[in-house]
């Protein structure tokens, strides 16, 4: 398998594509040999004509922006109940105490049920057994989630298969099972009120990492370009926004389906800006079954680079995972009493 990863400028920028005429039958080449670049250097891309609709995406923002706005006392009320990480509102404090990140995360069903009445198997319905924290202020919001959500799962879909037509393999090369485990969340980033030394490096809102999902669908909204992406060399390259235009990361079980080929996009967010930014994502990991390891059709002759990964065995352990690398001891001793948790946060001067 041979890519071109030719001059390093080809992915000095984040490629915005076209999806719906990268997949039409007759694809510009130059588009795809873009593609294939910012797929083995960067990580990440922008989508524009990619099916979801502006009126879904703003009326989901809107919707959520209330709820983001309400005072904290009533904000309160919407910590997920027995202070799952995933679930409902949640800010996160930085080290000295300042609000860092607002998060609203909403699990994928509502309940075991729900989600063995979708398919997903028994083993796995665990998963769902915390409920969802659905603000009585928004009726609308689990409809309009679920169909944002639905959207976005899709745009996940095509961007796997014109990443399969970019690498120049089938799209049944990626054992792509239904239905996918995905997790849903929303970031809300506070403006930067502090003494500003001016680096990036100070004021980051979200440390670097790459998503540990097959692909992650983001849809970003401030006025500034506060997500950057990493470059092989380790620089950084700004995520402009782009009115209409979704983000793709190549998350680490793809750059492990592809041996490495592709890579997972490492990106952070830093502060700036004069409103509140703003960013929806859906992670989507694959089948709950699914085994993500090396494929054959990628190792060639060579070595698989990864050991495998099971997405729903995964998934079980991902709460308590999470918890002991970033769990405060309030919100581990309230987890394991089954009682929500509230971080204290300083209040802005
Ligand atoms: O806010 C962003 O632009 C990125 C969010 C992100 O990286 C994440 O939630 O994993
Ligand atoms: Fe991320």
């Amino acid at each position: 398998m041979t890519t071109d990863t030719s001059a390093p400028t080809e992915a000095a920028a984040v490629p915005v594509i076209d999806l719906e005429l990268a997949l039409a039958a007759d694809p510009d080449s130059a588009e795809l040999a873009r593609l294939r670049a910012a797929g083995a250097q960067l990580g990440i891309i922008q989508v524009v004509n990619h099916g979801v609709p502006l009126e879904l995406i703003e009326a989901f923002h809107r919707s959520i922006g209330r709820i983001l706005a309400l005072p904290r006392e009533e904000k309160e009320h919407l910590a997920s109940p027995t202070a799952h990480p995933f679930r409902g509102w949640r800010q996160w404090p930085d080290d000295f105490g300042r609000l860092e990140l607002e998060r609203f995360s909403i699990g994928q069903f509502d309940d075991p049920a729900a989600a063995a009445a979708a398919g997903v198997p028994a083993q796995y319905l665990e998963l769902f057994a915390h409920a969802n924290v659905w603000p009585p202020q928004e009726p609308q919001l689990r409809e309009l989630a679920d169909a944002y959500r639905a959207a976005s799962l899709d745009v996940a879909r095509r961007v796997l298969s014109l990443y399969a037509r970019a690498l120049g393999v089938p799209v049944e090369t990626f054992p792509w099972q239904t239905p996918e485990y995905t997790t849903f969340v929303v970031n809300d980033y506070p403006t930067w009120t502090h003494p500003d030394s001016g680096t990036d490096e100070e004021k980051l809102l979200l440390l670097e990492h790459a998503d540990n999902s097959v692909l992650t669908v983001l849809h970003q909204e401030g006025d500034y370009a506060g997500l950057q992406g990493q470059r092989p060399d380790g620089s950084w390259v700004p995520v402009p926004i782009v009115p209409g235009a979704l983000q793709v990361f190549t998350g680490s079980l793809l750059t492990r389906w592809t041996n490495g080929l592709l890579t997972a996009g490492r990106h952070r967010v830093v502060a700036g800006g004069t409103v509140t930014r703003r960013s929806t994502a859906l992670f989507v990991y694959g089948g709950f079954d699914t085994v993500v390891e090396p494929l054959e059709r990628f190792v060639g002759d060579g070595e698989a680079e990864f050991g495998a990964y099971h997405v729903g065995r995964e998934a079980l352990g991902s709460v308590e995972d999470y918890l002991q690398v970033f769990g405060r001891p309030e919100q581990v001793a309230a987890w394991q009493a089954g009682r929500p948790y509230v971080a204290a946060v300083e209040e802005p001067a």
